[in-house]
């Protein structure tokens, strides 16, 4: 059996002043998009230790299979990956469980914390034979240290200038071979040069309702707590097709249930748990009603403009776009149409109101 990769999560001593937040440079939590967090996970302790204990993504799962039982027939190290998809759908979990289930070791890396060179070539110079060298929110690395990226992904070695004007020397130095995995919520940010230097480019998908069930029904036999399918049923319908919100569900459920109802989870609970923090049948937040409420009270449903929704609402149109949006637009609530945003039957029958006589646009 594998030996649990070894996280590296140490400072390599970049060099330089320690950051505010007090971890090393270009080590950190994952943030942007919609609903993604920022500092240590609640859910860290759910996340799965190996590929088998994943749940969907099994076309991603068979593909990477393949690629790692070649590379350890050949003895050769794993290809550089880069996982893309929307926030909480489980770039990072595979950028963990790749080096466990390769028996090697990782060093974390994010993309924002790489501010110069100098803070890459740590990570560079300490990677092994065949390690793994994760940097998540890939599209933030800044160009300067991009350029390292390449070489170091393509020939193993990165060419470092040292002095100035005529003096300048440029010192070879090579590299063990590793694998890169870059995780990017944002793949269309990357250059084309970067994005092409990984061999095996994964995007993940939402994932069903059935996935996030059985999600749910694994997590509450880690948690230890009873949860019946049906149960497992009403939190994947309320978690916008996205494991990590199905955790922080369940483990809002769970609080609720223990202070409420004797740790007694049913459906019926899960349901007052979930409304009482304003999540609804369909997984729509309190921002998510306000927004369509405000469309539909205020401009009978549209087509109306964004920044017109935004100043009414008192939010920046940013927030609106970025956060509340897109699920509006991916549940057909909402439809974005040359004169603006427009309410969908389906948004007036879900919140429960008469739908204007008005020609579709
Ligand atoms: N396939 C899966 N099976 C079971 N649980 C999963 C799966 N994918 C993700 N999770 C759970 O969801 C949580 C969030 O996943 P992860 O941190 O990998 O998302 P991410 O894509 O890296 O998000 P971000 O873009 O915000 O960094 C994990 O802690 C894990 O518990
Ligand atoms: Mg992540």
């Amino acid at each position: 059996m594998a030996r649990e990769a070894i996280y590296q999560q140490s400072n390599p001593d970049p060099g330089g002043d320690p950051p505010e937040d007090g971890l090393p440079p270009g080590i950190g939590a994952a943030g942007g998009g919609e609903e993604s967090n920022d500092g240590p996970e609640p859910d860290a302790n759910l996340r799965p230790q190996r590929m088998t204990e994943m749940v969907g993504q099994q076309d991603v799962i068979e593909r990477l299979r393949i690629a790692i039982d070649a590379a350890q027939v050949r003895g050769e190290p794993l290809g550089h990956i880069l996982f893309d998809g929307p926030p909480g759908l489980g770039k990072t979990t595979f950028a963990t469980v790749i080096p466990t289930e390769m028996n090697t070791t990782v060093q974390m890396a994010n993309g924002a914390g790489l501010k110069a060179p100098r803070d890459l070539l740590p990570y560079l110079t300490n990677v092994s034979r065949g390690s793994v060298l994760f940097i998540d929110e890939i599209h933030r690395v800044p160009r300067a240290i991009e350029e390292y990226l390449y070489t170091a992904m393509e020939d193993f070695r990165i060419d470092i200038v040292l002095g100035e004007g005529v003096n300048a020397r440029t010192l070879n130095l090579s590299l063990e071979p590793f694998t890169l995995i870059g995780a990017t919520t944002r793949a269309g940010m990357l250059t084309a040069p970067l994005r092409d230097r990984f061999q095996i480019r994964e995007h993940l998908g939402w994932y069903t309702r059935n996935e996030l069930a059985e999600i749910v029904l694994r997590n509450s036999k880690k948690l230890n707590i009873e949860v019946d399918p049906i149960s497992a049923g009403v939190i994947a319908d309320r978690s916008r097709s996205t494991p990590r919100l199905a955790n922080n569900r369940l483990l809002w459920v769970r609080d609720y249930a223990q202070s409420k109802a004797n740790g007694n989870v049913e459906a019926r609970i899960c349901e007052a748990a979930l409304d009482m923090i304003g999540i609804d049948n369909l997984g729509l937040d309190k921002q998510d009603r306000n927004y369509l409420d405000t469309l539909m009270r205020v401009f009978l449903g549209g087509p109306a403009g964004l920044d017109a929704i935004a100043h009414t609402m008192n939010v920046s149109s940013d927030t609106l776009e970025d956060e509340v949006e897109p699920f509006l637009l991916r549940s057909e609530l909402l439809v974005r149409t040359r004169r603006g945003r427009l309410a969908t039957p389906k948004a007036f029958e879900h919140m429960k109101r008469e739908m204007p006589d008005r020609p579709l646009s």
